[in-house]
């Protein structure tokens, strides 16, 4: 078969895609109405979650589980701006590796604000001018985001997702030539995530401009041709600028953890995690006696970070807590009760890392 013809058979496909999606938007579009009535959360996770699930045990191929993925969550995130127009902040600037992940779950046509601080990102959705809040809460090499767990401790919101991405950094220059830099500029972790790099071509001795974002640094070597940035690709793809080098960081496998929160609350998925914050008496035994419930409880913890609490007397402190299971199941509700006084939920999410 030649060209023409194999694209003549496209067509005819996307002319059967494009009529199920219409339809497909109708029935959404149906739900959303029902929800209006009843005051049902528009973004269901564990549903899109099953949804995926059930199509990838019933796929035969060439698509990947993955495709299916990049290309439902697509159409949910389309889909939930037919019930309602959804507004997004997240930890800016434009072009943040923040950004990227809300795009990945609010997909192209969502209202995203980008905001200068983690807590404004929080005010915003409490403020209602946005519906949801996306912000990083730990990273495999640097650690825990202390803001977000100093704003997790104030908050009513409830975290409704969970999403763990790469953080690949790229080299981009307006320059022809490499020896044609004059200067660098990227944020100061940035610089350190990619230092083998820098080493390894001879960039060690040139100078370094450390800014607040590493979408800044490709706004800053937009304008200056003498100058290269480290950022992420999407920066780079928004002030176009283009890439020398891909994948510059020492630690192919940084990642980062964002969450999304929200003002409601998920069900059940079956594959869930629950996060809390729990503040301790500060004695001894009172962390070993409250883990010991867990135990008993069958519940399996992912993580625990410990935090000073900033507004307390003494010298208690909150322990974030990450674990296997989600609030409405029977010993998490029991574990709970037992330790009423001391817990503060966090929210019940589709585990996803
Ligand atoms: C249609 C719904 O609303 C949203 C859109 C979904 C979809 O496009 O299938 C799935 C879950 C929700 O996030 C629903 O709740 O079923």
């Amino acid at each position: 078969m030649n060209l023409d013809e194999l694209r003549k058979q496209i067509d005819s496909i996307d002319d059967k895609l494009l009529e199920l999606l219409n339809e497909r938007i109708k029935i959404v579009q149906k739900v959303g109405e029902l929800k209006h009535k009843t005051g049902g959360a528009i973004y269901r996770p564990e549903r899109e979650k099953a949804i995926i699930k059930r199509l990838s045990e019933q796929n035969n191929g060439p698509m990947t589980e993955a495709a299916i993925e990049a290309i439902f969550l697509e159409i949910f995130a389309v889909a939930r701006n037919f019930e309602q127009p959804q507004k997004v902040a997240y930890l800016g600037p434009e072009g943040s590796f923040t950004h990227q992940a809300a795009e990945n779950r609010f997909g192209a046509m969502s209202e995203y604000i980008p905001l200068h601080s983690i807590s404004a990102v929080f005010k915003a959705v409490h403020a209602k001018r946005a519906k949801f809040a996306v912000v990083p809460i730990e990273n495999n090499t640097n650690g825990f985001v202390g803001e977000t767990l100093d704003e997790l401790a104030k908050t009513d919101l409830k975290i409704v997702a969970e999403l763990y991405m790469p953080i690949h950094h790229s080299f981009v220059t307006k320059a022809q030539k490499l020896h044609n830099i004059k200067r660098i500029y990227s944020k100061d972790i940035a610089f350190n995530q990619c230092r083998n790099f820098l080493m390894e071509h001879e960039l060690d001795a040139i100078e370094y401009i450390p800014v607040e974002s590493t979408s800044k640094a490709a706004k800053l070597a937009s304008q200056d041709p003498e100058s290269a940035a480290i950022c992420s690709h999407i920066a780079a793809k928004l002030y176009q600028v283009p890439v020398m080098f891909e994948n510059i960081e020492d630690n192919h496998k940084n990642k980062t953890r964002f969450i999304i929160l929200s003002d409601f609350e998920n069900l059940q998925s079956g594959d869930d995690k629950t996060s809390i914050l729990a503040r301790l008496f500060d004695r001894p035994g009172s962390l070993y006696e409250f883990l010991q419930s867990f135990h008993d409880a069958n519940v399996n913890l992912k993580k625990i970070e410990s935090r000073p609490a900033p507004e307390e007397e003494g010298f208690d402190y909150w322990f974030y807590i990450d674990f296997e299971g989600h609030k409405d199941d029977p010993n998490i509700q029991k574990l709970f009760k037992k330790h009423e006084s001391e817990i503060k939920y966090l929210g019940s999410y589709v585990k996803n890392g």
